[in-house]
């Protein structure tokens, strides 16, 4: 599904915030990505989502070279993968339902095929009571999970997460993690970053960490105590 090849990612500023990055993540598998704050794990979850380009090295996401997707092809490649924020981004003035809605909108679909997909999502994250309020009426873990609904509202193939868990407490942290592993349950490729060690380790995936822009220790879920 994800495949690193030697990629690395110098900014203007000129520091180099991936270096000589090679990985894999196969199809349907769920992986955390952690460091100590400033090893490159947004910059990771940036440059497959072609918020930003590699300096150096190709990543290929199923196959597809991204290096090859030009300005007119990101739309849709992004249509292919659901992101969550630690802001989750939502708009303020816009109904629950409304916010969900959006990635259909933008997709081009039917209102009732919408309406449909909208209800399924929110009700996999336990929401579909709320669907009618605005955001700022919701609890930060509601609308953190509005966030998760919002990506996954167009079934994306990977689903990709950055600090998704940061101004939660433990107990939602940990609720939210587990929504994304039902997720990877049932077909979804899915990369979380997280400095959250505790978290990480209670649930036993893959953990792959970064230091400094370079891949220091890959562990496999087994593995992880
Ligand atoms: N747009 C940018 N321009 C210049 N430098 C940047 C930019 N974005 C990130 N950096 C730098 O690149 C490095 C990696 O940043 P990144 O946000 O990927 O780290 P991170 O592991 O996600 O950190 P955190 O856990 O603090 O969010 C940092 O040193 C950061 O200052």
């Amino acid at each position: 599904m994800i495949r690193f090849d030697q990629v690395s990612k110098r900014y203007e500023s000129g520091h180099e915030a991936i270096s000589q990055l090679s990985f894999e993540v196969g199809d349907g598998e769920m992986a955390f990505v952690t460091g100590h704050s400033g090893a490159g794990k947004s910059t990771l979850l940036k440059l497959l989502a072609l918020i930003e380009r590699p300096s150096h090295g190709q990543i290929h996401l199923d196959g597809q070279n991204l290096g090859k997707v030009g300005r007119g092809g990101i739309p849709k490649l992004r249509r292919r993968i659901g992101m969550v924020f630690q802001d989750h981004r939502l708009l303020m003035d816009r109904t629950v339902f409304d916010n969900v809605e959006l990635p259909l909108v933008i997709g081009g679909l039917a209102p009732a095929e919408r309406a449909k997909r909208v209800r399924a999502s929110l009700e996999k994250v336990g929401l579909l009571a709320y669907e009618r309020q605005l955001p700022d009426t919701l609890s930060t873990g509601e609308q953190q999970r509005v966030g998760i609904a919002r990506a996954i509202v167009a079934r994306p193939a990977l689903l990709i997460a950055d600090e998704p868990t940061g101004n939660l407490d433990p107990q939602l942290a940990v609720e939210i993690m587990g929504l994304f592993a039902e997720f990877q349950q049932v077909g979804t490729t899915v990369l979380v970053a997280s400095h959250d060690l505790p978290l990480i380790k209670r649930m036993k995936k893959r953990v792959v960490v970064l230091d400094h822009g370079r891949l220091v220790a890959d562990v496999p879920a087994q593995e992880v105590l």
